[in-house]
């Protein structure tokens, strides 16, 4: 593992009862990237990051995160890592008996790492970044916009101020002006916090919007690591798919028209 790499995958092999979903599987994300994990349906993107922050465990090759495997340490060892990571779960996966603010407040309370004083600051620190306003604090999660729901479940991924941030399918569920405006927060936060940045995402326009590199999972590994102009270029049907119809024709042409 190379020292600046984040997250490092070696040989991951994963199956479902019969079905193989990962075979000898490698990917090292470097300090402060902003990697896209692409591939079919069902390829096992989720379950990568499933991996990546210890909900499931490979049944061969090793996960490894700021330079140590996932499981080693003691108690404490293993807590001061979860404390590094932050995750956007798919729809947000909010706790619907808790409100706004207890939601953020979960992680800090789960891993019991501030006193409820600093946890009022915390949060309140958390929705300002991610422009909610204090009023919100009281809401129910069914009382939220679909965007809303984003910037709270998002607020919680920033709580323990980590250093990696997983996300899965940020956008999806949002209508193109919500999507814009919350891809543009999750820029200018990776910027400002030096985060380093994995997503998993079917929407070319946040891929193109977000990406420093991108993943292209098929055949039950990382068959592409490169940046958007190069894998566009991977010969492979899937990239072909992808960034081939029209949807994707015409976010790439956005793209390259706010990159000229
Ligand atoms: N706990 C589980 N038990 C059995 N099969 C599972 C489990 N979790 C995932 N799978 C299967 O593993 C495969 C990969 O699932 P995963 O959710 O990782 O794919 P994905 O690439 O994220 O898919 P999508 O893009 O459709 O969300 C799927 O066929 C899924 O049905």
């Amino acid at each position: 593992m190379s020292e600046a790499a984040v997250v490092s995958l070696t040989g991951i092999g994963t199956r479902f009862g019969p079905t193989v979903i990962h075979e000898g599987l490698d990917l090292e994300v470097a300090r402060g990237e902003m990697v896209s994990l692409v591939g079919g349906s069902g390829s096992g993107k989720t379950t990568l990051l499933r991996h990546i922050i210890g909900l499931t465990r490979p049944y061969a090759g090793q996960v490894e995160l700021f330079g140590e495997p996932l499981f080693s340490g003691s108690a404490t060892v293993q807590r001061d890592r979860r404390r590094r990571f932050g995750v956007l779960f798919q729809q947000g996966a909010l706790c619907s008996a808790l409100n706004v603010a207890e939601n953020i407040a979960f992680p800090l309370r789960e891993l019991r790492v501030a006193s409820p004083a600093e946890v009022d600051t915390l949060v309140a620190q958390k929705m300002a970044m991610v422009e909610l306003e204090p009023h919100h604090a009281v809401l129910m999660p069914a009382e939220l916009s679909g965007g809303m729901v984003k910037r709270v479940a998002l607020a919680r991924a920033l709580v323990l101020e980590p250093e990696l941030l997983l996300l899965d399918e940020p956008t999806a569920g949002l209508d193109p002006d919500r999507s814009a405006s919350f891809v543009a927060l999750i820029r200018e936060l990776h910027k400002r916090l030096s985060l380093t940045v994995m997503l998993v995402t079917h929407d070319v326009d946040t891929l193109a919007a977000l990406s420093t590199k991108i993943a292209v999972l098929a055949e039950r590994r990382i068959v592409s690591y490169a940046s958007l102009e190069e894998t566009v270029t991977f010969d492979h049907p899937f990239v072909e798919r992808f960034f081939g119809g029209e949807q994707g024709r015409r976010a790439l042409a956005r793209h390259h028209g706010e990159h000229r």
